[in-house]
Parts: C-alpha cells; structure tokens; sequence
C-alpha cells in the first residue's frame, strides 16, 4: 500500500512567485494497482510523481511506502523502493556508456556498497537475457552506447533498468510522448507486460485521454493541485473520453483546451 496524507506542497513560500502545487492530497493506492494520472498542464502531476520519487520533499504530510514513511528520504535512499521512467528518452540513462553499463548501474540504485561496472558472464546473461524479451535485437549491442539508440529503443531499455532493482512502484512521467505512435503503442504494450509480470504498484501521467482509459485499474484526475476525479472499477470501465471531458468540466465549471488534455 502507498498513502500519500494531508500532501502539501509549496514552492517560493513568501516569495511573490509563490505556488501551491499540491493542496491537501490524500490518496491510497493498494499495491499492485496501476494508476493512470490525467489533468492539464500546472495541474500538479509531475509534482505528485516528484513527491513519490522523493525529489519533493512536501510542505506538509506524510509519505508512505509499504510500511515506511518515507516523507525525508531522499530520492537516492528510496531507489530501492521506487523506480522512474521520464518522458526525455536521454534523461534516465546515460548515453556515454554502454547498454550493459547502463543496466548495471541500474541493478545497484539504492544499495550500499557502492556502484560496480564489473560485469562477470552470469551478470551479462541475465542482462542479455533480459533485453531480448524486448524483441529489438539489442541483445546483440549491449556493447553499444546508450547514444547510438533511437529514442523508442532507448525508453525501452529504460523500462528494463527501473524493473531490474525489484522496486514495489513504478513511476511512469508521460513516457511515450515523445515517440512516434508505433513506438509509443510498442512501449505501452512493454509497460503493461511489465507491470502485469512483476505486479508493480504504477502510477502512469500522461496526456492522452486514450491512454489514460485503456491501460491501468483506476484513473486520477488532477486540477489546481487537488484530485478532482478518482475512478476505478465499474464506473471506469463504463467511461468514455467524451465523459471524461464532460466530467472535467462539470468539476472545474470551464471549457476545455484539447492542447491540454489530448483526446487521442
Ligand atoms: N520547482 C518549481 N518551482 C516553482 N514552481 C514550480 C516548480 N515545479 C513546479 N512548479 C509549479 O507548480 C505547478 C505544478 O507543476 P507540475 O509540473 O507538477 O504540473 P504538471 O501537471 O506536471 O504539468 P505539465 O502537464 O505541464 O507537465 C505549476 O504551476 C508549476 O509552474
């Protein structure tokens, strides 16, 4: 189980700039459900993922993974518990090393005895093992650096180095957006294979209404840094994006821009 309690968050405070990006969030996600996060841009989405990942550290209350409140930990001491894919293809890898770098860096987020590149045969198997259920063929270039790999490839092997430490939770920032539709359709299908086999707790933002109804158990809506909308179960299934929209502006009492909440 994840709560997330009496979550505030503020930047700026006393500052003229000052913003309430998070207001008052209460919400509990049992473990192994896979929640898709809507809402506008400024809506507080990535905040949320940010405060779950601990680059956040809330204004006020309290985080908790499993049975530990993680609400001062940094993002570094919590990388055993959660994982993150970004929307930037570049930015959860690194280019200048090889794909089988990567991914031992990856295998050593969160614990202690510091990093090790050293890969013996056993580690390569299970890496190549791993990155041929891709079907990419990539197996064939662990040796490659991570900059030689098209954006789609390179978010696929990002899937893989957040699902090789054994986190509980997986945080998904808009991760398809930046790849053509093909490639997005091919690493939703990776991501859904991977959160069904590991039964990952996932909590997916993303702009497409589409997306947002057709993967996941239940799916959150966010405004002005408030849930707005929180549907699961029967009521879900029964949804269409037409309702979302409709249900959008009944809550918020304004039209909707279709640059903000894509309808595809
Ligand atoms: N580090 C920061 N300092 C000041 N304000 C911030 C900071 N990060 C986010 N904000 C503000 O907090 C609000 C919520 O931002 P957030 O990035 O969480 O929204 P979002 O829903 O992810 O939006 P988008 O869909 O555009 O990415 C916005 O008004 C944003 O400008």
């Amino acid at each position: 189980m994840i709560s997330l309690k009496d979550i505030d968050v503020v930047f700026g405070r006393g500052t003229p700039l000052e913003k309430r990006a998070l207001n008052r969030i209460n919400l509990e996600i049992d473990k192994g459900m896979f929640v898709t996060v809507i809402g506008s841009n400024g809506a507080g989405k990535s905040t949320l993922l940010g405060v779950l990942a601990g680059d956040i550290v809330p204004s006020a209350g309290h985080v908790v993974i499993g049975d530990k409140d993680v609400t001062r930990k940094p993002t570094v001491r919590r990388a055993e518990l959660v994982a993150r894919v970004f929307q930037d293809p570049l930015a959860g890898s690194c280019g200048a090393l090889t794909i089988e770098e990567n991914l031992a860096l990856a295998e050593r987020r969160g614990k202690r005895r510091g990093l090790t590149l050293a890969l013996n045969a056993q580690r390569r198997a299970s890496f190549r093992e791993r990155i041929a259920e891709l079907n990419l063929g990539l197996e064939n270039r662990l040796g490659d650096r991570m900059d030689l790999l098209s954006g789609g490839q390179r978010q696929a092997v990002s899937l893989v180095m957040a699902t090789l430490t054994g986190s509980q939770m997986l945080l998904l920032d808009e991760h398809t957006a930046a790849l053509d539709p093909g490639m997005a359709e091919f690493i939703m299908g990776l991501t859904q294979k991977f959160v069904s086999e590991r039964k990952l707790t996932t909590l997916m933002v993303t702009h497409s209404m589409r997306q947002a109804l057709d993967f996941g158990d239940r799916t959150i809506m966010l405004h002005g840094g408030e849930i707005v909308l929180d549907v699961r179960g029967e009521e879900r299934k029964g949804l269409q994006i037409e309702d979302l929209i409709e249900m959008f502006r009944k809550i918020r009492g304004q039209t909707i821009d279709d640059d903000e909440l894509l309808i595809g």
